[in-house]
């Protein structure tokens, strides 16, 4: 650990950055942060921060993510496979490291964050990981598992419909039906279980017991999700503001219907629908919470092959798009130097130079 230590403080001490960053593991071995932590017998991943640019002046962009106090998100996303995960471990173990009690969160189905910390995160709760001094908690969440409560606030739109056909308000009953709630279920537009989970963090880190921490590290699902994502809240909003507006109609056509018949009525639509607002509120801060660049970033993390800088080329498109704040990239699995290489290390670096190449002339990627 103190080595692991060491050398996070060795970078953002000595490495100035300019416009993207590097990640790079010298011995080209990465396995799991947490036994490199825990136990000093393991290889040590050797992270070393470059800059793509040589101004050797300017303050380090790893400085610049671990000042200030207040609270600040991390949003790490990119292609699969990439180091997401192991970046999101890295970076959350560099700002405990420094002082910030920090959260560390994985949202993405293919969950992995209990390995790299080689303990058990996925109790649904937040655990603190061993071995470091400093607090640093991890969570793994199950985006499948949350989408449960979007399905059930759905589910339940079933018995407002019978409700209403019993009242005769059938005319309420077809713009309900036009919202196609039960479809949407059936088939979720992609991003919405991942964008529940955030939200469910988001819920838990905003209550008073949680305002210590002022890092919140969150490994998202592959790029397509996390596009989804993006596109999603404006997507609830608008059809859960609809089904608000029903909710208003259909009580006042309640209202009406009492004084008629003189007694009480169940209640019958305020459950569902209340449990449909509150979800809506969550995205609606999630949607913010992406887009606030005070407090939030989403780093991008790819690796120097084509394929992956053009993806990555589009997703920072789709992100400027969306106005989300992007100030960093990682550039994950660089080949460590070394004058032996054999021919297929020599063939990969030419490939690797290229890409780092296309990244520094890409017109989303280079600034
Ligand atoms: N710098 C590195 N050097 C060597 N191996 C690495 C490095 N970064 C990541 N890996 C390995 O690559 C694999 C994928 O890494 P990781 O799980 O962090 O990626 P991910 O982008 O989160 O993946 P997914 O999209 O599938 O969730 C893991 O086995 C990890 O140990």
């Amino acid at each position: 650990m103190a080595a692991y230590y060491t050398l996070l403080r060795g970078v953002a001490k000595s490495q100035t950055t300019q416009s993207c960053l590097f990640l790079h593991t010298t011995r080209g071995y990465f396995t799991s942060i947490s036994t490199n932590i825990n136990t000093k017998t393991l290889p040590i991943p050797h992270f070393e921060a470059r800059s793509l640019a040589s101004d050797a002046n300017c303050i380090s962009l790893f400085d610049r993510m671990i000042e200030g106090h207040h609270r600040k998100y991390y949003i790490l996303g990119g292609k699969g496979g990439v180091g997401k995960k192991s970046c999101a471990a890295s970076l959350a173990v560099k700002f405990a490291n420094y002082g910030h009690p920090t959260i560390v969160v994985s949202t993405d189905p293919a969950n992995s964050l209990s390995d790299s910390f080689d303990q058990d995160l996925t109790g649904g709760t937040l655990v603190r990981i061993q071995g470091l001094d400093s607090p640093l908690f991890g969570l793994e969440i199950n985006p499948e598992k949350t989408k449960e409560d979007f399905r059930y606030a759905s589910q339940n739109n079933g018995g407002v419909k019978d409700f209403m056909d019993s009242m005769g308000l059938g005319m309420v009953d077809e713009q309900l039906g036009e919202l196609k709630l039960a479809e949407l279920l059936d088939t979720p537009p992609p991003g919405l279980d991942e964008a529940i989970a955030i939200s469910k963090v988001m819920q838990f880190v905003d209550s008073p017991e949680y305002s210590m921490f002022t890092r919140i590290v969150f490994d998202t699902a592959p790029m397509g999700h996390t596009l989804g994502l993006l596109s999603l809240p404006d997507f609830m909003d608008a059809s859960i503001g609809k089904v608000m507006k029903m909710k208003k109609k259909i009580a006042s056509e309640t209202s009406a219907i009492k004084s008629v018949f003189g007694k009480e009525q169940p209640s019958l639509v305020e459950g569902p629908t209340d449990k449909l607002e509150q979800l809506r509120e969550r995205m609606a801060k999630v949607r913010d919470l992406f887009r606030d660049s005070e407090t939030t970033e989403f780093v991008i993390v790819t690796i120097p092959t084509v394929m992956t800088v053009k993806e990555s080329s589009r997703l920072h498109a789709s992100l400027r798009k969306e106005n989300v704040p992007v100030k960093r990239l990682i550039v994950n699995q660089i080949l460590p130097s070394s004058t032996t290489d054999c021919k297929f290390c020599s063939m990969k670096r030419k490939d690797q130079i290229r890409a780092l190449d296309m990244i520094r002339s890409d017109p989303e990627l280079g600034s």
